[in-house]
């Protein structure tokens, strides 16, 4: 692979590949492709097979933590939302609360309480050791987990997203879609050292991201922010970003990223994709063009046909 490297602010070096300088690689990397290909055209019925499956021979060890509930979250976050929804909130009063910005427009501030983190782990790895099909998030992880098809979504990630982070991105985004968010993809990602151990640099297929760190003990695997996706990679200035457990980083999903290796343990985020029909549904944020919808299931990929009407939610087809 033909490689370029980023400096961080604490003088690390990441290698980052940016293509293919054989013929061997280019086969492999084609190979891919087509893999991914074919994976999408057939996701949504696997997906909705998946689901039934899950619900049909699956029994949850820790059924609560399905029902999001007040007393799952930080107080310090609770705080947050209380600020945001009073009438004279602003975004500099709320970054004042918030404190840390870990890097430009990057937030970090508790979401979690321990209890829930340790309960939401422990169901992660019931589910993982059933016989029940795991569908994996994307191509970049192998063995995260998809929430809708556990049955997260109506009854923990939607309000989650409503009620609670809503208030804080109509506040510190709205210049991308943060004060109308309306879907969004939930899943867990996981490292272990005979697994995944990084994630390489990459943007979000969301408009606003909420990744939150669970656990559960593990070292190094810092996150790593470059700039926004329209900027040259030699121009880019990058920010490594220390992730702690209970805590939750709000970024722009366009803001480029990526997870360095974990040196031991394992370790649980839980990463909401959010995003806003009212801007995807004008240029698709994958593949930078107006979408060309194609018809699908669930929250799909968040573009509708009218932003009013989300009960129908479509993807873009060259995506
Ligand atoms: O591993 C992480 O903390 C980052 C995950 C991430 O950026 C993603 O899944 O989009
Ligand atoms: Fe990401």
């Amino acid at each position: 692979m033909c490689v370029s490297s980023l400096r961080t602010s604490s003088g690390r070096t990441i290698k980052i590949s940016l293509g293919c300088v054989s013929e061997s690689q280019f086969r492999d990397v084609l190979g891919k492709i087509h893999a991914e290909i074919e994976r999408r055209q057939h996701y949504i019925l696997k997906s909705a097979e998946r689901a039934a499956t899950i619900k049909e021979i699956y029994t949850p060890l820790h059924q609560h933590v399905y029902y999001l509930q007040e007393s799952f979250l930080a107080p310090e976050f609770l705080q947050l939302v209380k600020y945001c929804t009073s009438t004279d909130a602003t975004m500099e009063g709320l970054m004042n609360l918030i404190q840390t910005e870990a890097a430009p427009r990057v937030f970090r501030f508790p979401v979690f309480r321990k209890e829930f983190c340790k309960d939401f782990i422990e169901e992660l790895e019931h589910f993982e050791q059933s016989d029940a099909p795991k569908g994996r998030p994307n191509t970049m992880n192998n063995y995260g987990i998809l929430l809708n098809e556990l049955g997260f979504d109506e009854t923990f990630i939607t309000p989650l997203r409503e009620v609670y982070l809503h208030p804080l991105t109509a506040l510190l985004y709205s210049d991308y879609g943060g004060s109308c968010l309306d879907s969004h993809k939930a899943f867990v990602v996981k490292y272990a050292m005979r697994e995944d151990l990084d994630l390489s640099y990459h943007y979000d297929n969301a408009e606003v991201t909420l990744n939150v760190s669970l656990g559960k003990d593990f070292t190094e695997g810092n996150l790593f922010f470059g700039d926004m996706r329209q900027v040259p990679l030699s121009e880019t200035e990058c920010v490594e970003v220390e992730h702690h457990v209970t805590e939750g980083l709000l970024h722009r999903g366009q803001h480029m990223h990526g997870a360095l290796p974990i040196s031991s343990g394992t370790r649980w985020n839980l990463i909401i994709w959010m995003r806003a029909s009212r801007e995807r549904n004008k240029l698709c944020p994958m593949c930078g063009k107006r979408p060309t919808l194609v018809e699908s299931g669930g929250f799909s990929d968040g573009f509708t046909m009218d932003p009013d009407d989300t009960s129908s939610t479509f993807s873009c087809s060259l995506t």
